[in-house]
């Protein structure tokens, strides 16, 4: 039994450079040329089997943190810690897709005793762009929340701010209530917040002089995330202090918006990120 993950699969064209890993089929570097690194990683994040990479864009998959239930374990689903198959690359013109697969053939949870395939489709160019389908393979109804769950670097999360969300109603984790959101979101405080909104949302960086664009497909939900200092310290895989140097803006279908898939039918979500300068 080896203690590191295999070397992940790298991308270095004129278009960008990436690291994507077989295990969770995680994106954990991507940079388009002419930018720094676009995904935080952490000084600390562990590269074993079965524990999730902290940084990059773990894939959340069937259920979003704890669950609807608040009772479901690991946390986000056990796709993300769970060694995929990658079963293609293609080059096009210098952006290159990968193709992993994971189905219930090989990963299972006593939580999911359900038939499924997952597919994720990392296109890694001046864009980056993932796109989840989720298959039926059974032969009843699947019910399912799911996130792409990306860790966006930033210079300083506190002079951050995300448009495109004004007027948006959300789910509070924090305070546990629901709210409507007025005006571009600031940080000062631990933000975790399930915004039900399907437009782009973008993060306007200051300091790295910077805009990140997210576009989302077949999502119903964004997911804001910064852990804030004590948080943060409680997490021994988030370097010390870098709470400061991420927001996770993340793609997903979760809580009241969770999915229902027909037997033999198919679910698609995309979530595609792009770098503007300021
Ligand atoms: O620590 P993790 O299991 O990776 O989860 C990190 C975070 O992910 C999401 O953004 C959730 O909304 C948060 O509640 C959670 O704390």
């Amino acid at each position: 039994m080896t203690d590191a993950l295999p070397p992940p699969h790298v991308v270095d064209t004129a278009a960008c450079t990436a690291e994507v890993h077989d295990q969770g089929a995680q994106v954990a570097r991507w940079a388009p040329a002419g930018a720094g690194p676009v995904l935080y990683v952490s000084s600390a994040a562990t590269f074993t089997p079965g524990r999730s990479i902290r940084g990059g864009v773990p894939v959340c998959w069937p259920w979003f943190g704890p669950g609807r239930g608040a009772a479901m374990e690991p946390a986000h689903g056990f796709v993300r810690t769970s060694p995929w198959e990658h079963v293609d690359r293609a080059d096009d013109g210098g952006e290159v897709t990968l193709t992993h697969r994971i189905t219930s053939a090989t990963a299972t949870s006593p939580h999911w005793p359900h038939p499924y395939s997952l597919e994720l489709r990392s296109r890694l160019g001046h864009a980056l762009e993932l796109t989840l389908t989720t298959t039926n393979t059974g032969p009843a109804p699947i019910d399912l929340e799911e996130a792409l769950h990306a860790y966006l670097a930033v210079g300083d999360v506190r002079e951050a701010t995300v448009e495109g969300l004004d007027g948006r109603s959300f789910f509070d984790k924090v305070a546990g209530t629901e709210r409507t959101h007025h005006g571009p979101l600031t940080f000062d405080g631990e933000t975790d917040a399930v915004f039900r909104t399907s437009e782009p949302v973008t993060v306007v960086d200051p300091v790295l002089r910077r805009r990140l664009v997210v576009t989302t497909e077949g999502a119903a939900n964004v997911v804001v995330w910064n852990p804030w200092d004590a948080k943060a310290a409680e997490v021994p895989d988030i370097g010390a202090g870098e709470w400061t140097l991420f927001v996770c803006v993340e793609g997903a279908n979760a809580l009241d918006n969770a999915v229902t898939i027909a037997p033999g039918e198919s679910h698609t979500m995309t979530y595609r990120l792009e770098v503007e300068p300021l």
